[in-house]
């Protein structure tokens, strides 16, 4: 039996699902999931070892009209990884609709050379009538589309097993038991900047950036340090992600550390610190610090 393997770009409007869908697919969590639009910005590689092939999934950031370095960024990069790989799983959200911009980009898409395999996500949460309607829309672009609910897991293996088509023969390009390559210092941040997105609400819109600064193991005690800041843009965002008595901040950093303590395995010793850097997003050396790195 021939090895197959490739690589499969995740793509779509922010907020539709990508992140819940490559960590359904691979089983473990790795794309950072909230609420919040926009909360994708490295490209997290999801790998699902079977058998007989391997699928890498680039969780790519949302492709939308830039509004600073980091959204030109964030587009740029989604691009790039549309034309680099095996083929493109377009997610649409069923409940929001397919939306103008998502038909603009299914365009795009559709007329490349890289396959095209879409995906109505959200199934569990709209009922058959608006799912065909949905479906009926996104048809028009003549490509495979599968239902799909990311978070109650439906029809993820029918469509795990038509991407099997677009991999070619190849190798193994990471061990077996390997979820993610990304650095373990890059997933920590996420987790961190996860977990204050989630807590702080809408008070600080993107405004932040997490840096971990270390990461050390000492296997003999099964424990991991990890030292984090927190980058905010003003005075006042700082106390809002401190909070009462240092209490949000307490928080998020417990949130943060129990995700990181299933990751790591065993004890995980979290230390976060708030700083402010007004207009962190518009700087490139900052980005390239907090890891968005141009060159990639
Ligand atoms: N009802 C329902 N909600 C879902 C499903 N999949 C994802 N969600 C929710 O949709 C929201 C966005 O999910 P994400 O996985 O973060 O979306 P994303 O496309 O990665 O978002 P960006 O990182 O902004 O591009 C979260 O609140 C998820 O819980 C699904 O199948 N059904």
């Amino acid at each position: 039996m021939e090895f197959k393997s490739g690589f499969i770009a995740l793509t779509g409007s922010p907020n539709v699902g990508k992140s819940t869908l490559l960590n359904a697919l691979v089983g473990t969590k790795i794309a950072i999931v909230s609420k919040k639009p926009q909360t994708t910005r490295n490209r997290i590689t999801g790998v699902l070892t079977r058998e007989d092939c391997q699928m890498i999934f680039m969780d790519t950031p949302g492709l939308q009209t830039p509004k600073n370095k980091l959204g030109e960024f964030m587009l740029k990069t989604a691009e790039q990884t549309a034309r680099d790989v095996d083929a493109v799983l377009f997610v649409a959200d069923a409940k929001v609709g397919v939306r103008e911009k998502d038909e603009e980009i299914l365009t795009r898409l559709a007329n490349s050379e890289t396959p095209l395999v879409i995906a109505l996500n959200k199934i569990d949460a709209v009922d058959g009538e608006r799912a065909a309607e949905q479906e009926t829309i996104l048809r028009k672009y003549g490509k495979p589309v599968f239902r799909i609910s990311a978070a109650e897991k439906l029809g993820l293996a029918e469509l795990a097993e038509y991407l099997k088509r677009y991999l070619v023969e190849g190798p193994m390009y990471y061990p077996a038991d390997m979820v993610t390559d990304q650095p373990e210092q890059v997933i920590a941040a996420e987790f961190i900047r996860e977990k204050a997105l989630k807590s702080i609400g809408k008070e600080i819109p993107h405004g932040i950036g997490v840096v971990v600064e270390k990461l050390e193991r000492e296997e003999d005690r099964d424990l991991t340090n990890i030292d984090a800041v927190i980058y905010c843009e003003k005075d006042s965002h700082k106390g809002i992600i401190i909070g009462a008595g240092g209490r949000m901040l307490k928080k998020i950093a417990s949130a943060a550390r129990e995700d990181m303590q299933m990751l790591f395995g065993g004890k995980v010793f979290l230390q976060v610190w708030v700083k402010v850097k007004p207009d962190w997003r518009n700087k490139a050396g900052v980005l390239r610090t907090l890891g968005y790195d141009e060159r990639q």
